[in-house]
């Protein structure tokens, strides 16, 4: 298990994180006057937007507006540094993935403190986070209004376990940075003892099929480093496992095998519970990846949830880009922002910008459009004649210029599928939109906002 890739997760001086962030600059709208759900189908129509972990993410205190989710959304362009250095899978991407554990492992279920909430940046001289002040500054270059930073580190963690292999954590932004450190002597260290393992594993909120997931499984990516863990390893780095940027189940079979080079997976190996759990992921990629979501999502959104907007950012495939769906697996163009809210008007997105690009668009209310008043500042709503005249069919579709008219969808011809139905962005499933959207679509639900 000793191939030694190279150990830095940037130097110092001259390395990647030297790279200035690629995010625009754009200011922050405010956030959203009342509660909205998450529906975002071009049709018009709305979702529940409940998270599937069970607690609702249909109201955000604190929602990203749209021009936040676009800066969010450009930390995953091809173009962004952010994701060069997690794609393809390197070192960078274990870092990464440690970082998110270190931020949300001062939180507590139990009393609501702490969580995934950018408090890193206060505890790094903790002997716990060693090596982890490249990344944390790194982040903190992307942090603008809007963009917190612990947005930003769940953003990491999430792309770099998708980008090695492991599987799509839906990912919400809208988390709230801390403002102090969270309390000391809550993350585990390789030494940690059984009692003090479950403690923690309580405090997340993981059951013993998680705690085994994540504490165990995560470490098939990366390894020690003599700098950060000297009571580890005695080498400047040393894998897991023999496949420290792959997702997959080595590490298990490392640990079974009496090998592991972490004393808390020696403890919770002699714990019956948690053995089990570690001898059915030794052979049960499936079992192990559902664990693991949810035990990531638990991670990534703790203490946060009423701050988390309910779509989630799906990280690109391949030389595709990122984007929006909601719970139900509807693709949202971004571009529609804020124009889900429940009920009718006039409370989303509001106030408008009379200089945009985007001079009109379409009402809730089928046969209506909207346009931004000079004086007012807001959308205002008329009746679309032109629609009314219309044979029934048509419909109303935004765009970044404003709307426009769509016919009726023409029955299936052969060129058809390289046509742009109504509603081709509703219907595709979790699988389907990471994979088999033609490219050309899912750029345009990027290039529209
Ligand atoms: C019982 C709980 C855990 C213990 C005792 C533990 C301990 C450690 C130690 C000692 C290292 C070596 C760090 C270094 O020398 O650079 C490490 C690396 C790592 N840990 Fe954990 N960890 C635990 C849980 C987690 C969790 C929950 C995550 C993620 C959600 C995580 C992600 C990682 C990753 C990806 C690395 C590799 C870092 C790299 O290669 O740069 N760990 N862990």
């Amino acid at each position: 298990y000793n191939s030694p890739p190279p150990a830095s997760e940037g130097s110092s001086s001259g390395g990647p994180y030297s790279g200035s962030s690629s995010s625009g600059g754009s200011t922050s709208g405010g956030p959203y006057s009342g509660g909205y759900s998450s529906g975002g189908s071009s049709s018009g129509s709305s979702s529940s937007g409940s998270a599937s972990s069970g607690s609702g993410y249909s109201v955000a205190n604190n929602p990203p507006s749209k021009a936040d989710l676009k800066k969010i959304m450009a930390l995953l362009n091809s173009t962004s540094i952010f994701r060069q250095l997690i794609e393809p899978c390197s070192t960078f991407n274990a870092a990464w993935i440690r970082t998110v554990f270190h931020d949300c492992a001062g939180g507590s279920t139990l009393d609501n403190t702490g969580g995934l909430d950018g408090s890193l940046q206060f505890e790094l001289s903790r002997t716990e986070n060693a090596g982890l002040a490249p990344t944390i500054g790194f982040f903190q270059s992307f942090v603008e209004p809007g963009v917190s930073l612990a947005d930003v580190i769940a953003l990491g963690g999430v792309a770099s376990v998708a980008f090695c292999g492991g599987p799509v954590i839906p990912y919400h932004p809208g988390r709230v940075d801390a403002t102090t450190a969270n309390p000391t002597g809550r993350v585990p260290s390789a030494t940690s003892n059984l009692q003090f393992l479950y403690g923690v594993a309580g405090r997340l909120g993981l059951v013993a099929s998680e705690q085994v997931a994540l504490f165990q499984g995560v470490h098939t990516y990366g390894g020690a480093h003599s700098a950060n863990s000297p009571g580890v390893t005695s080498q400047t780095f040393q894998s897991f496992d023999g496949t420290p940027t792959t997702y997959d189940l080595n590490v298990f079979k490392v640990i079974q095998e009496g090998q592991s080079i972490l004393g808390t997976d020696q403890v919770s190996y002699a714990d019956p519970i948690l053995k089990g759990y570690v001898d059915t992921y030794a052979y049960d990629k499936n079992t192990f990846t559902t664990n693991f979501m949810s035990a990531f999502k638990k991670c990534i959104n703790l203490n946060q949830i009423p701050n988390l907007d309910p779509l989630i950012l799906v990280p690109p495939t391949s030389t595709s880009a990122a984007f929006y769906r909601t719970e139900d697996e509807a693709v949202v163009e971004v571009s529609r922002r804020g124009y889900e809210a429940p009920g009718t008007q006039p409370e989303h997105d509001t106030p408008c910008d009379p200089s945009s690009t985007q001079s009109s668009r379409c009402s809730l209310e089928h046969g209506y459009v909207e346009t931004c008043s000079e004086k007012t500042r807001t959308w205002t709503k008329y009746k679309d004649t032109v629609l009314e005249a219309l044979p029934a069919g048509w419909e109303c579709r935004d765009s970044h210029k404003g709307h426009h008219l769509v016919p009726p969808v023409a029955p299936a011809k052969p060129y058809a599928k390289y046509r742009r139905s109504t509603d081709e962005a509703e219907s595709l499933s979790d699988g389907e939109a990471s994979s088999e959207v033609p490219a050309a679509r899912k750029k345009r639900s990027v290039d529209e906002f």
